[in-house]
């Protein structure tokens, strides 16, 4: 290897992001894609050969017009959101087109720690793996129920920093 960090005697670059990096950066530019004002998550779904098998985003469901539908909070159930938006990793479970068997021992990256519906459906369809950036809700008793969850499913979880720049956005209308 070169006395240069970046590259070795053969001219190969070694700077590289990692594939926690790579695969979180997916879920990073996903989580932009959502429409929601509040709370924006993103999921990517790699295997074990480090191949990306789904992605998705917080939002309605593709044939519902999301310019109707309420995009806040409501004592009225029929005007908060929760109701009408599918969780980015359901999302990514969803948007598979492939045997969900293949989705068994993969691991989720996404921007936000799994709800406990979410961890559910991750069990279901047996991912091994959660790695996650943000956790805010770690404290509430959906957080409590999520981690119940993973843990007696053996899904392990683990946090990452992740520093990436994507793109301007703010442009997308649809
Ligand atoms: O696991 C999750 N995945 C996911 O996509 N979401 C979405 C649903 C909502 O659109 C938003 C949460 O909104 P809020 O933080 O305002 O309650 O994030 C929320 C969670 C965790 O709560
Ligand atoms: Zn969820």
């Amino acid at each position: 290897m070169s006395d240069d960090l970046h590259q070795t005697s053969s001219g190969k670059r070694l700077d590289v992001i990692s594939w926690d990096e790579f695969f979180m950066s997916v879920a990073i530019a996903a989580q932009r894609r959502s429409k929601d004002p509040n709370t924006q998550v993103g999921a990517c779904i790699a295997n074990t050969n480090h191949r990306i098998l789904s992605v998705g985003y917080n939002g309605t469901p593709s044939a519902l017009n999301d310019d109707f539908f309420p995009w806040g909070t409501s004592d009225d159930p029929l005007q908060d959101k929760h109701n009408y938006v599918v969780h980015a990793e359901a999302n990514a479970v969803l948007n598979y087109r492939g045997s969900l068997k293949d989705l068994e021992g993969s691991t989720v990256y996404v921007t936000l720690f799994p709800c406990h519906d979410c961890a559910k459906i991750l069990a279901q369809v047996g991912v091994g793996e959660v790695v996650y950036l943000d956790n805010k809700y770690a404290d509430t008793d959906d957080g409590r129920i999520s981690r119940r969850i993973l843990d007696s499913c053996g899904i392990s979880y683990r946090q990452v920093i992740v520093d990436v720049q994507i793109g301007t956005g703010g442009q997308a209308r649809q």
